[in-house]
């Protein structure tokens, strides 16, 4: 029998800053988010980020907080149900840090007798710190769980038109009548990841021809390059100028060079060059969370008013959108479909 398992992040479990520091303990020790030899990353993470982090995010977690829990969870949940209701297989969810986990949800699948899952993790764009690492993550848990579960993955589908198509009419559904520019801000990643993830080694972070290149050899797996591909796509899909089109990166964490330009540095520059009006949306994120709902509408409405910005208009992610469940239907039942050919 078949199921699906829809991976997003995770968030913690509650916001007691004993709680944030459990999770952001999980989460920052993972070798593909801070990618130090263990006992760097140990130094750095539970000697200096855990020290004062927790307290400070358990705060911006309280903002954002719903009864149901974490929105991130939440909406996770909300994907789930709108899905099972339109699949004939089991549906369930895991977070890659925290709960549910991914062994969770695999658990919960096979007690409904299911051996073949199609795992869906939930980020449009390939990253060390997304899709590669739920996958490691996923393959380390059925390989000691469940060895005689399969699991077919789905690939990112940031260049897909079903997906495209969907994110180009969400945003156009929701963009007020007057802005002097649309921003795209994707979480941002440290620049050696996109070295790291380069199988040809040959990356110039400073060449253009990363961004705007098709996909090559070198690009494949860059991030920042499927960011910029994203941003394309939705744009000749809406029909809207690239002059009225701004793409920066957010969440930077440490002392590292994360991929420019930085989305807070932005917000606060543009109002000068004439963007007064804005509209912002986060296309990194298929569920709104922590960085969009607390970051980027409040902080970053702060930082654009402060440059002198007159309307901020922040753009919510696709959550539990009929078309976007859709699309996820497609996705899946490809790979569902997958199992009988091999
Ligand atoms: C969407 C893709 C994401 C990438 C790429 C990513 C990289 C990345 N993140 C951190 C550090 C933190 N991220 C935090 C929150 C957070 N990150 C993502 C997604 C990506 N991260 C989401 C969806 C969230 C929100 C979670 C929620 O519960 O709502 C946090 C925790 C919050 C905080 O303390 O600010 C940290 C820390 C790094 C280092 C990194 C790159 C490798
Ligand atoms: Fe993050
Ligand atoms: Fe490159």
């Amino acid at each position: 029998m078949k199921g699906i398992l829809l991976v997003n992040l995770g968030s913690p479990r509650s916001t007691a800053v004993n709680d944030v520091k459990e999770y952001l303990d999980e989460f920052l020790m993972d070798e593909r988010v801070i990618d130090y030899r263990w006992i760097f990353r140990a130094l750095l993470v539970q000697g200096v980020i855990l020290k004062t982090r927790p307290a400070k995010s358990a705060e911006a977690y309280k903002t954002v907080w719903t009864d149901e829990g974490s929105p991130l969870v939440v909406i996770t949940e909300k994907i789930r149900k709108k899905l099972q209701k339109i699949v004939d297989v089991p549906v369930e969810i895991g977070m890659r840090y925290a709960q549910p986990s991914i062994e969770a949800g695999i658990q919960k699948l096979v007690d409904q007798g299911v051996s073949e899952i199609v795992l869906f993790p939930l980020y449009p764009q390939y990253a060390m710190s997304t899709t590669e690492t739920v996958i490691e993550k996923a393959e380390e848990v059925r390989k000691k769980k469940f060895p005689k579960v399969k699991i077919n993955y789905i690939q990112p589908f940031y260049n897909r038109d079903i997906y495209i198509n969907c994110l180009a009419e969400s945003i156009k559904e929701k963009l007020p009548e007057n802005f002097d520019a649309l921003q795209f801000s994707y979480h941002g990643v440290p620049e050696r990841h996109l070295y790291k993830t380069d199988p040809s080694k040959t990356c110039k972070i400073d060449d253009a021809n990363c961004i705007n290149s098709q996909v090559d050899t070198h690009n494949a797996y860059c991030y920042r390059h499927q960011c910029y591909k994203t941003t394309e796509a939705v744009i000749a899909k809406m029909g809207l100028s690239k002059e009225k089109t701004i793409v920066s990166f957010q969440s930077r964490l440490g002392k590292d060079k994360w991929i420019e330009p930085y989305t807070d540095e932005t917000l606060e520059t543009i109002p000068k060059k004439g963007v007064k009006n804005l509209a912002i949306v986060c296309p990194a994120f298929v569920s709104d969370c922590l960085e969009t709902l607390e970051e980027i509408s409040v902080e970053g409405k702060e930082q654009f008013e402060h440059g002198g910005g007159e309307n901020f208009h922040y753009i919510p992610c696709l959550n539990d959108e009929d078309r976007w469940i859709d699309v996820v239907k497609i996705l899946c039942e490809e790979k569902l479909n997958d199992f009988y050919l091999v």
